[in-house]
């Protein structure tokens, strides 16, 4: 039997996020500078490549497969993908198959994902206001995200809410996108922003909303109650007791989630990114390309998780954002 993947702090390595393509159809101010050069094609794994990259990971452990980008729905032929990872699945060898996405696309592929094996989904949305839709995104529509949503919904997918905490820019939407997301039986769940990519447009420092603040102000209206689950991300969750809904919180600058990390992530380039917070990598794609046979990118994927790091290096407690990443969010898919 193959040996599970074991990083040098004990921790079983059961989750691996993957970016099938740097391309976006969005600018999210956090996330990308509005004129990005994307990578030629050639530097880009296949999906074939794709195929064999993910099912080593999975021989070798990992049990949970997240798709992600830039944006996963705009990566041509995205769905044979998916369907090919979908065997995994049928084997039983995969327990999960999902994505994180911005919702654009879901209205032409809620259907097939479902087909696919897939079950529930993360979509991105920070405010549900359209004039600030259209700020935050640059070039996304509020209206086709909500289509995109309700599609899913009706597809069968569970649908999670993921949005940014952006200080002065959703700070007074967050009863409304609680209470939205009650009515639609949607989790939500908010995320720190992380000092990712030069994007030479806002200082990350004046937009830091911590989320204890956050939680601070649900609580003048709701009873929080602290959930123990786990989905086999770094969100913690609590219970509105009044209305039953689950809220989460990935704080990842004031509440290190890092000691039962699980994860690691590949790029659409087959780097392996051993910590979102970090810049070691790996390159797998060499060995890939190297051999037909497995074994060398088997050895590859083993040297470089002995390296996995402790934890990240972000930190918003000095004057500057010390230990900013030069890479940008989409590179590494979140
Ligand atoms: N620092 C840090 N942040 C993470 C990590 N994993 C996810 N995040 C952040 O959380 C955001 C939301 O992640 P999702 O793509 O929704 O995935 P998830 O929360 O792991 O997914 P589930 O728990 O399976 O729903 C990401 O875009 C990151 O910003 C991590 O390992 N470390
Ligand atoms: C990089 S996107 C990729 C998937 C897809 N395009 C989407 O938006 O869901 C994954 C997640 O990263 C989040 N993200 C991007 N830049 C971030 C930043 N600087 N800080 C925190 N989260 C960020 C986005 O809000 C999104 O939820
Ligand atoms: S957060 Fe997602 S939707 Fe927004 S620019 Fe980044 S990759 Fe695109
Ligand atoms: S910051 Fe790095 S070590 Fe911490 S949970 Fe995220 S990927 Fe894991």
């Amino acid at each position: 039997m193959t040996a599970p993947l074991i990083d040098p702090f004990a921790r079983p390595i059961s989750y691996l996020r993957v970016s099938v393509t740097d391309r976006c159809d969005f600018r999210c101010v956090y996330c990308m500078a509005e004129n990005m050069t994307f990578l030629p094609k050639k530097e880009l794994l296949t999906l074939e490549e794709l195929d064999r990259m993910c099912s080593t990971f999975i021989r070798l452990g990992v049990e949970k497969l997240r798709i992600t980008g830039g944006e996963p729905l705009v990566r041509k032929g995205i769905m044979t993908f998916f369907q090919a990872m979908s065997r995994h699945l049928d084997a039983g060898t995969l327990r999960e198959l999902t994505l994180t996405t911005n919702g654009s696309q879901l209205r032409r592929f809620a259907k097939d994902l479902v087909e696919c094996g897939v079950r529930r989904v993360n979509i991105s949305l920070d405010t549900l206001d359209d004039r600030k839709f259209a700020d935050i995104t640059r070039w996304g529509r509020l209206a086709q995200v909500l289509d995109g949503i309700d599609a899913a919904q009706t597809a069968g997918l569970r649908v999670k809410i993921n949005a940014v905490a952006l200080k002065g820019f959703n700070e007074d939407e967050l009863f409304t996108m609680v209470e939205w997301c009650g009515q639609r039986d949607m989790d939500l769940t908010f995320i720190e922003v992380m000092p990712m990519g030069d994007l030479g447009n806002e200082d990350r420092l004046d937009q830091y909303w911590p989320l204890s603040d956050l939680r601070a102000r649900l609580a003048e209206r709701f009873t929080l109650t602290d959930l123990d689950e786990r989905s086999g991300g770094p969100a913690r969750y609590v219970r509105l007791d009044e209305t039953g809904q689950k809220i989460g919180f990935i704080t990842p600058l004031t509440h290190n989630f890092c000691e039962s990390c699980n994860r690691v992530r590949l790029t659409c380039t087959g780097e392996l990114y051993m910590c979102l917070g970090q810049e070691d990598m790996a390159d797998l794609r060499a060995p890939l390309r190297a051999s037909a046979d497995d074994a060398a990118l088997e050895q590859a994927i083993r040297r470089a998780i002995s390296h996995k790091p402790k934890g990240h290096d972000f930190d918003y407690s000095r004057q500057k954002v010390d230990g900013q990443m030069t890479r940008h969010m989409s590179h590494t898919g979140g």
